[in-house]
């Protein structure tokens, strides 16, 4: 797709020296950087934000493993240091930037919280957004920035991700919400659970959000449907508790991050289930006009409990979303566990390293796929193998005891890896965040994401 107005500039190969980058308004710096390398970004002038969350002046923000962009609405100054793929987006005038409608979709969006608020204390709920569209259409970026720019305004909206591939908050393979009333963190706002959670041993510059957060245990919604139904339709009825008990956050209301599904009758099927369970009123669909139109059809005569329509909103998805291989998401996946366990640059963890008797721990599985087939899959004990070996285990906000569709629905309170199985002296070296005893909680062993990293080693 090319947009009219954008400069074609080249992209760069990589930039391994220092330059100095000027942005007009609504400019983008876009850039993709590999595991292995790194890229600083100072802002020298003006304003820049990245996501929703504005740069600090003159503060070195380190990027690593990540294809993202900063931009500007006001114009800027970057010094950029490192070796990286990038490029500038420039726009003749900023309505040929997608991001104009998205910025003013986020004023639209905080004139009714403000419409809501003196009314917020009788019930009154702000906008509960739900952002669709096809993979790679830009959903999770354009919710951090409505979310980001909210709380900026001083909003405190709800972040819900329906979608098991990336972690909102937490490791993928769950489906998560929190409550943004403070900043996120510009250089990786997905990250944090462990750190929410879990005493930490290392300060955080950002405030600690605590996630909500269901495991899934598998890549795609497809993959199991009746459990991500189950999974997404508890995470509504936390989020609906949220909004009811506390005014502010009602009077904000939420930001959902659906996952990517096809055009087909499966999808749209899936998107009103979940269009239902969060009482959403404002469907937002970036780049597919053919989605819009048969969301548009199918919710035109739907109101939500409060009596609203619901609204179907498209938006054009920017050409800057960048495709991500398999191999760029497994290495974020990676960091993503790594970083659970053992902090990151700027907060360093202390994971401790117990060593456990086969018999203190119980793990559950679901069975294997074939059975799942026949009949709805539920867990069941699973003999602990040296299979094992460097797999993450949820640990479930519920007792051994309890049935196990219960234990399969409960809220995970962390995860925990098991760094190594001694079959013959029936002991597991397990990595826990903290040192505690794993008690009387049980382990749940998905089937995603794989182990691809000794995290020992
Ligand atoms: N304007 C842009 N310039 C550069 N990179 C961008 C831009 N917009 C989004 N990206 C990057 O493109 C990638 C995909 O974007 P995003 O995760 O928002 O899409 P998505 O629709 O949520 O993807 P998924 O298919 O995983 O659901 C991300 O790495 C994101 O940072």
């Amino acid at each position: 797709m090319s947009i009219p107005g954008l400069g074609q500039l080249a992209a760069e190969p990589a930039a391994s020296d220092n330059k100095t980058i000027t942005l007009q308004p609504y400019w983008e710096w876009r850039f993709s950087v590999t595991r292995n390398a790194s890229v600083t970004v100072r802002l020298l002038s003006g304003t820049a934000n990245r996501e929703g969350t504005e740069l600090a002046l003159n503060r070195a923000y380190k990027f690593s493993n990540t294809k993202s962009f900063i931009y500007t609405l006001q114009g800027c100054t970057l010094e950029i240091t490192g070796s990286c793929e990038n490029r500038v987006a420039e726009y003749a005038t900023p309505e040929e930037s997608p991001l104009l409608t998205y910025v003013n979709m986020h004023f639209a969006l905080q004139e009714e919280r403000r419409k809501v608020e003196s009314n917020a204390a009788r019930g009154a709920q702000g906008p509960r957004v739900m952002i669709c569209g096809r993979e790679n259409s830009g959903k999770t970026n354009l919710a951090r920035m409505l979310v980001g720019w909210a709380t900026r305004m001083g909003s405190q909206p709800l972040m819900a991700n329906l979608d098991p591939n990336e972690g909102l908050l937490s490791l993928p393979g769950t489906l998560s919400a929190a409550v943004y009333g403070t900043l996120m963190d510009v250089e990786e706002p997905a990250g944090g659970f462990g750190i929410g959670s879990t005493p930490s041993s290392g300060p955080s510059a950002v405030p600690v959000k605590v996630p909500v957060v269901y495991y899934y245990g598998r890549e795609k919604v497809e993959d199991d449907v009746a459990h991500w139904k189950d999974l997404t339709r508890k995470l509504a009825s936390s989020v609906r508790a949220k909004l009811n008990k506390d005014k502010d956050v009602r009077a904000s209301g939420a930001v959902i991050d659906a996952p990517s599904f096809g055009e087909g009758k499966e999808g749209l099927d899936l998107l009103q289930f979940a269009i239902t369970e969060f009482s959403v009123n404002i469907v937002i669909v970036l780049g597919s006009p053919q989605l819009s139109e048969d969301l548009q059809r199918r919710l035109a005569d739907e109101k939500t409990p409060l009596g609203e329509p619901i609204y179907v909103v498209p938006l054009e998805r920017s050409d800057g979303v960048a495709e991500r291989d398999g191999q760029f998401m497994r290495a974020t996946r990676d960091a993503a566990i790594k970083e659970f366990f053992f902090g990151d640059a700027k907060r360093t963890l202390s994971p401790s390293t117990q060593s456990v008797g086969f018999d203190d721990v119980a793990i559950f599985k679901s069975p294997d796929e074939s059975e799942a087939y026949e009949e709805q899959p539920v867990l069941e004990a699973a003999d602990i193998s040296a299979e094992m070996s460097h797999w993450t285990f949820a640990v479930m906000n519920a007792s051994v005891n309890d049935p196990p569709e219960t234990i399969r629905q409960a809220p995970v309170i962390g995860f925990i890896a098991i760094a190594d199985v001694d079959e013959d002296r029936r002991r597991l070296k397990v990595l826990s965040p903290t040192s505690g005893r794993l008690g009387n909680q049980p382990l749940v062993w998905g089937r995603w994401p794989e182990p691809y990293i000794n995290l020992l080693g």
